[in-house]
């Protein structure tokens, strides 16, 4: 478990970590969020006592950083920038770490093998790829055979093998009751191996919540209903008193009710349906609308060309319903 409580960093006149308390829990994948610039890094940084915090606190099963024994065996690190001689192997770099916490010989050889770089053990690290350095990282994160992991974008420079590896190690870490921590900026891989997400934005937390509520809270879920009978349709959810949307092909956006009350009512009145899926926004959706004011680094988008001839524009979608105006709100491709 690791607990912040009111944690604070200040760089000078940046406000890098503002007073952030919250828990990661063991036995579960706990995502951490926010756009650049956020703070995870150093909010990472003082959870290893790498950094002093301005004000607040940070514990490790209960503990200061700077107060554990053999801190490896608590807590095991992959942080972005690594420290590591390149002119020594990667076997020499863990076995020094090793030795340094008084971990047996025997264990170098274990994570080396778990990570998959036994073959390359006595290359020096210098020739080294920036997947085969992530996995080396790994390594010595899991040498102490630590209770907390945690992993600042550890998938960054690996393959897609890499990726499914690092995400299925992550979830067998949390299952064995370890205490999982990861940063990414990769949000479909996020949506795929973090039970639980902290979101920060300007150092501030955001939400603290799991991975279905969070995507719950932060987008508007409906459900798509496509039919050659659009206007029988459109009758009989008016007479339920139903507000739909019409989407741009033509679709019907109903939010509110189950696809299954929609397709009873659409076959009491024997109306064919070609389509009744519930919609869900992405991670990435919901991430965006959360944190769409705490943003601080923009790209400059360029405009599209204008069309070379004038073609009929196009009426926008006909709508209906009291409501209708509130389409759009989470909505992808939309705002921004
Ligand atoms: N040593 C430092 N000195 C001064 N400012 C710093 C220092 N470290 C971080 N900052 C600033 O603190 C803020 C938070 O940085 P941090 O690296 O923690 O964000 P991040 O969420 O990890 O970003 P990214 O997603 O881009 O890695 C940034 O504005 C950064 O410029």
């Amino acid at each position: 478990m690791i607990e912040l409580h009111g944690l604070t960093k200040r760089f000078g006149e940046k406000l890098a970590v503002d007073s952030l308390t919250f828990s990661v829990r063991p036995g579960m994948v706990t995502g951490f969020l926010g756009p650049n610039g956020a703070g995870k890094s150093t909010t990472m940084r003082l959870m290893l006592g790498l950094d002093r915090p301005t004000a607040g606190d940070v514990r490790i099963d209960g503990k200061h950083y700077q107060d554990l024994d053999e801190p490896l065996r608590y807590i095991g690190a992959l942080l972005e920038a690594q420290a590591r001689h390149p002119g020594r192997s990667a076997y020499n770099h863990l076995l020094c770490l090793a030795q340094s916490n008084r971990i047996p010989r025997a264990r170098v050889a274990e994570v080396l093998d778990l990570v998959g770089l036994q073959a390359v053990a006595k290359k020096r690290t210098k020739g080294f790829s920036l997947g085969m350095g992530q996995r080396l990282g790994i390594a010595a994160a899991l040498l102490g055979d630590p209770t907390i992991l945690m992993f600042d974008e550890p998938v960054n420079g690996l393959d897609p093998e890499g990726i499914h590896w690092i995400r299925n190690l992550m979830k067998r870490l949390a299952a064995e009751g370890r205490t999982v921590f990861v940063s990414s900026h990769l949000m479909s891989e996020m949506a795929l191996t973090a039970d639980h997400l902290v979101v920060i934005g300007k150092g501030k937390l955001l939400a603290d919540t799991t991975m279905a509520e969070f995507i719950r809270q932060n987008s508007r879920s409906f459900v798509r209903v496509r039919t050659p009978q659009p206007e029988q349709l459109r009758d009989a959810l008016h007479g339920a008193g139903i507000t739909a949307v019409t989407a741009a092909d033509g679709s019907y956006e109903i939010s509110g009710v189950t696809a299954a009350r929609l397709g009873d009512l659409a076959a009491q009145h024997r109306i064919v349906l070609h389509e009744l899926s519930p919609q869900q926004a992405s991670l990435e959706e919901a991430f965006m609308q959360l944190t769409a004011e705490t943003v601080e680094y923009h790209a400059h988008e360029t405009p599209p060309p204008e069309p070379v001839a004038a073609e009929p524009v196009a009426e926008p979608a006909g709508a209906w319903g009291e409501n209708w105006q509130q389409r759009g709100r989470g909505r992808s491709g939309e705002g921004g």
